[in-house]
């Protein structure tokens, strides 16, 4: 499918390129900031107009199946190999990369941690970035980390990309605004953000602080569900996807880039801006999701579904139906499930679900997760409703109700979560959260009927 719209706002990016939004999730769309800049019926004309150079961004090898296979061709001011000086290593110290298991750090347990504060420093997306947990391994491109960004200043004349993976972005607190080489998009609590692996951007804090989630995924791609039985219809559905309209930085002055690349950091000099594509064609393109437009499918007569119910998207790991990360969302709904314990139940899980709080209350965790909280129930470590929740939900009268104002996601992966030396030592871990469940009283006496 090839989609072409007209930007829905026209405002001025530092050049006055236009601004917009193009549906579709995975689509392959075509885009220009300047009239013709894109070459018509072929890739790589001996010329391209506007003196433009031809470049290709591939996500998946040249050889991946047709409908898997991803790659964006960008018409740009200079190629990217144009930049000044070799790759110098750097540091960005709160940024861990899996394999990282801290000799005297424990992972197997339950944790939970209170918002992250945010300091009262200049910290841009990246050196804001704080890993809570990584799992896998870079190397061989599977697993993932989960950060909290921290972020309090824009990236100026300072560009970064991960060769290393795709950054699903959460955000909880503020507003960011994300210069890419494929265009500017702008995304807020509620919303999620999603940068192709390789793909440069800047990020600019439009409203600061800004706290948010990152899930970075070091293997094929997030996808959406299949839907089984459920059809055509519902959960995330395809068109609420946006993907940036091309817009570009002719700007000549003194820049960096800063890569990822396996765990490592490194930064050359740049004597322009590299985000200077001016038109685009392709399917390998950042995008933006509305998580409002998620339409939850779930119990409507008795007991509570799997909470793949509410899988928004999902990064395969090669082996059916076990993913490398689902993306969940737990939305505000209806419960109305007849003799039902509404909340989750009890479990044990071969994945590993590390879960943040957006907003409001989570129905298994009246108390303690709290917006900007992130809790972990790591690989077949026991939980569920702490004790009033139980006693809440095991009691009350059953009439439709309505969870309002809550929006909490897990991202959950078949590899066990490490934790960093951060989550452990310097994160505002709660010493006290097992106890939630203390109050969970034997019952039992011998004697049938209900208690
Ligand atoms: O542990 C959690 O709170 C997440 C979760 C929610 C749910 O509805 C069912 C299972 C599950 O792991
Ligand atoms: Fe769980």
């Amino acid at each position: 499918m090839n989609v072409q719209t007209q930007p829905q706002v026209s405002d001025s990016a530092r050049t006055g390129a236009p601004r917009g939004y193009m549906p579709g999730f995975g689509n392959d769309f075509e885009t220009e900031a300047l009239p013709d800049a894109l070459p018509q019926g072929q890739n790589s004309p001996q010329k391209c107009n506007y003196g433009l150079y031809a470049e290709q961004l591939s996500g998946t090898p040249f050889t991946a199946p047709r409908g898997q296979n991803e790659r964006t061709w960008c018409y740009r001011i200079r190629p990217s190999v144009r930049h000044q000086s070799r790759w110098v290593k750097t540091e960005v110290p709160g940024w861990k990369t899996a394999p990282h298991v801290v000799d005297d750090v424990i992972s197997l347990g339950q944790y939970r941690w209170d918002p992250i504060p945010v300091p009262d420093e200049a910290l841009t997306f990246v050196t804001g970035m704080r890993t809570m947990t990584t799992a896998g391994d870079v190397n061989t491109q599977v697993g993932m980390a989960a950060h909290v960004y921290l972020a309090t200043a824009s990236m100026e004349d300072d560009y970064f990309y991960s060769a290393d993976s795709e950054l699903l972005v959460v955000p909880q607190a503020g507003r960011l605004r994300f210069h890419t080489e494929m265009g500017v998009m702008d995304a807020e609590p509620q919303e999620i953000a999603i940068l192709p692996r390789g793909m440069v951007f800047r990020v600019e804090v439009l409203e600061g602080p800004a706290r948010g989630f990152v899930c970075e995924n070091y293997g094929a791609k997030f996808d959406l569900p299949n839907r089984g039985p459920i059809g055509a219809n519902c959960l995330a559905n395809p068109r609420d996807f946006k993907a940036p309209v091309a817009a570009f930085e002719d700007r000549e002055v003194p820049s960096r880039i800063t890569i990822k690349w396996c765990g490592q950091f490194h930064v050359t000099e740049i004597g322009h801006s590299p985000l200077d594509v001016v038109a685009w064609h392709g399917n390998y393109a950042p995008c933006k999701y509305d998580l409002r437009t998620f339409s939850p499918v779930g119990a409507i007569l008795f007991d509570h579904p799997d909470p793949s119910i509410f899988t928004v998207l999902t990064a395969p790991s090669g082996v059916e139906g076990t993913a490398n990360i689902d993306f969940v969302l737990f939305r505000d709904r209806w419960n109305v499930a007849e003799h039902t314990f509404r909340p989750p139940w009890y479990h044990k899980n071969i994945m590993s679900e590390l879960m943040g709080n957006i907003h409001g209350i989570y129905d298994a965790k009246p108390e303690g997760f709290v917006p900007g909280g992130i809790s972990l129930h790591n690989m077949m470590l026991p939980h569920g409703p702490d004790g009033p929740a139980f006693e809440r939900a095991s009691n009350a009268k059953l009439a439709p109700s309505k969870l309002e104002d809550t929006i909490s996601f897990m991202f959950e992966t078949r590899f066990p979560q490490h934790l960093t030396r951060f989550a452990a030592e310097e994160a505002p871990l709660q010493d006290d959260y097992v106890e939630c469940w203390d109050g969970l009283e034997k019952k039992f006496d011998g004697t049938p009927g209900l208690k």
